[in-house]
């Protein structure tokens, strides 16, 4: 359960973290949205995300290019199916690769670029109807009976941290620091998703 809670949640917003790195007009446009929300309080908390759409959709870029489960959980089919003309028998272990489907050319335009504006069209509900594994193109929890039953709040937090990174602090590479120099994507795979080097950045207080 700890793993299952704090493990990918860090691991996206570090994900997050190096996008917006490698992407600073998003990191601006993020940071504009905030620091206007957010005027004159010390802490960004859950009551004041209603109104930040372009942190909700940053972060459900993230999960898109990077679900820190790329894989889900290992699934058993419990009778024969037959999906794209491939027999699948009962109690075969299914695994759905997440991954492979955020980043889909016939799914999605331009899927190697990280865009949250790809999703600001969906502002319903708490945590959208999108991500309940209702667009089989994009499940970074998963779907059906056994979906994450920590979505909502592992969303929410993820948003008060990305939004509270933003507001108090600006961000800058080390070493690098003034030059917009950007941060290595490189990934290594397994039962989560995790980035090759640790992600190391320069918090400065504008
Ligand atoms: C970024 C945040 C998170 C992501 C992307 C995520 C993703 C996932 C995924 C993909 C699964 C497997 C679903 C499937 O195979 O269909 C899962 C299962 C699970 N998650 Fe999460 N999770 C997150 C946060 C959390 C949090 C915060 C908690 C608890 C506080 C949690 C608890 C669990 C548990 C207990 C399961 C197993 C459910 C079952 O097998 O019935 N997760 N999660």
């Amino acid at each position: 359960m700890f793993e299952a809670g704090i493990e990918t949640s860090y691991l996206t917003l570090e994900y997050g973290m190096a996008e917006l790195m490698n992407n600073r007009h998003i990191l601006k446009k993020l940071q504009e949205e905030v620091r206007s929300q957010g005027k004159k309080l010390d802490m960004i908390t859950e009551e004041d995300l209603g109104s930040m759409a372009y942190l909700r959709a940053t972060i459900k870029e993230t999960l898109r290019l990077h679900p820190p489960a790329p894989f889900l959980l290992p699934h058993f089919s419990t009778t024969d199916c037959k999906i794209d003309g491939y027999l699948i028998p009962s109690n075969t272990r299914v695994l759905v690769n997440a991954w492979a489907l955020g980043r889909d050319p016939s799914s999605w335009e331009r899927p190697e670029d990280f865009l949250p504006e790809r999703f600001l069209q969906d502002q319903d509900g708490d945590v959208d109807t999108q991500m309940r594994g209702k667009d089989l193109r994009f499940l970074p929890f998963g779907f059906g009976r056994r979906i994450c039953p920590g979505m909502n709040f592992g969303f929410a937090t993820m948003e008060v941290m990305l939004a509270n990174l933003m507001y108090h602090f600006d961000w800058d590479v080390p070493n690098m620091v003034g030059t917009g120099a950007g941060v290595d994507m490189a990934e290594s795979f397994g039962l989560t998703l995790r980035r090759k080097e640790k992600l190391q950045l320069v918090p400065r207080i504008p």
